[in-house]
């Protein structure tokens, strides 16, 4: 029977999981080579640092896993070079970001009354984030921009534009990997020169990595009076984040913006058939099986949807203010990673069937991810 270790803050192991071998849950940023020296497979998420230290008394290890799209944290040629298989779950929570980046338009919007369908939105990163947040501005009717110099060099055909153009939008939502090295490294991508170009009018929203921002020098320019507005969802050197920036920022969160249930559940499910293709076997467990109904699932229109209803729509399924207040509050209570661990059940935007009746649904709703009844 192999040894199966996961991350307890993973979901769904049992029910994935359950059937393939002996399971033992472990704290992410505690675990140790001692505790996992049995392991057969290796099941983490993105605060658990895989890498020769932590093998290093592991002599069977046959797999390591991470429910995360993220692999910063993962030593991927030493898992090479010890023949250990190696899986991510590229795009699972994908639709969660951009989701939160959708909420986050909206409730800004709100907040200065400015109509979102006027703005322009850069997005730095266009692989499976960048692409779904593209996807749900072009059903809200928003103009957007795409930076991906890589994607572009390998023949992409969609329309990319200079890194100088898409920092030049109204908003600018980053969705790059955290790289240190080679010529698109994404480290301190917005240095301290770079954010001194950004316009007081403009928005920044970033949930990529935190070490892609130099919070430093934001933190700095902010101090300054500059009236760049901030979403914050990842932070230089997390767990700790520098705490004044946070008194700047129009939305605060600890780095959840890939949290909805769809998209942990998705990341378990990518590695259960990752794991099942290593071991040559057929999976039988779906995520449709797994899965509860959302508590709120249905939604009855009474007029057309408007763009007003739209908006209700959306923050009735993903209000992210509620995520900036519980940040604000916890953060000094319980600390960023046990916000993190406790985070409330969020649903994406599929979990809501919108009954139109007579009236008219519209296109966007669908556009955006809502399913019609
Ligand atoms: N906050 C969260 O909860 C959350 C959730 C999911 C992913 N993430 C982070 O977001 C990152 C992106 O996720 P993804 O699924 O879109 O990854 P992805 O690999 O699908 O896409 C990233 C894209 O960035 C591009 N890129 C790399 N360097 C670049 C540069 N210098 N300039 C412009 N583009 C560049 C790549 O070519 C690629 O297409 C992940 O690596 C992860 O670190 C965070
Ligand atoms: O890389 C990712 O997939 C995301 O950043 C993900 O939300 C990380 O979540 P964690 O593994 O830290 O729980």
């Amino acid at each position: 029977m192999m040894n199966i270790y996961y991350d307890e803050n993973m979901p769904y192991v049992a029910d994935f999981f359950g059937g393939m071998g002996q399971l033992f849950p472990f704290a992410g940023r505690e675990v140790d080579a001692e505790q996992i020296s049995n392991a057969d497979v290796l099941l983490v998420r993105s605060i658990t640092q895989v890498n020769q230290q932590l093998l290093a008394r592991n002599p069977r290890i046959q797999f390591v896993g991470t429910a995360t799209i993220g692999v910063d944290h993962i030593d991927q040629p030493y898992l090479a070079s010890k023949n250990i298989a190696f899986s991510s779950a590229p795009g699972c929570n994908a639709i969660s970001v951009a989701e939160y980046v959708i909420s986050a338009l909206v409730i800004c919007g709100e907040k200065y009354q400015r109509d979102i369908s006027e703005l322009s939105v850069g997005i730095v990163g266009a692989g499976n984030t960048g692409t779904r947040v593209s996807e749900k501005l072009a059903a809200l009717g928003i103009e957007y921009k795409l930076c991906d110099p890589l994607l572009e060099r390998s023949g992409d055909e969609r329309q990319f534009h200079s890194l100088e153009d898409v920092l030049a939008c109204d908003v600018i939502s980053l969705h790059v990997p955290l790289t240190r090295e080679g010529e698109h490294a994404t480290y301190h991508l917005l240095d301290a020169n770079k954010l001194s170009r950004l316009k007081p009018e403009q928005w920044l929203f970033t949930a990529c990595r935190g070490e892609v921002i130099d919070n430093n020098a934001l933190l700095s320019m902010k101090q300054q009076g500059h009236g760049l507005t901030l979403v914050l969802d990842v932070w230089e050197g997390e767990p700790n984040v520098l705490q004044p920036l946070i008194e700047y920022t129009d939305i605060a969160t600890a780095h959840i913006a890939g949290y909805s249930l769809e998209g942990k559940a998705r990341g378990t499910e990518m590695l259960y058939q990752a794991l099942c293709q290593h071991l040559e076997i057929d999976p039988t467990i779906t995520l449709d099986k797994v899965l509860p109904a959302a508590e709120v699932s249905e939604f009855e229109l009474t007029s057309d949807a408007d763009s007003i209803m739209r908006n209700k729509l959306i923050k009735m399924v993903y209000d992210v203010r509620r995520d900036d207040a519980i940040f604000r509050s916890q953060l000094n209570e319980i600390g960023f990673d046990n916000i993190r661990k406790t985070y409330p059940v969020r649903r994406e935007f599929s979990s809501l069937s919108i009954k139109a009746g007579e009236y008219n649904a519209s296109q966007q709703l669908m556009d955006l991810g809502f399913k019609l009844k």
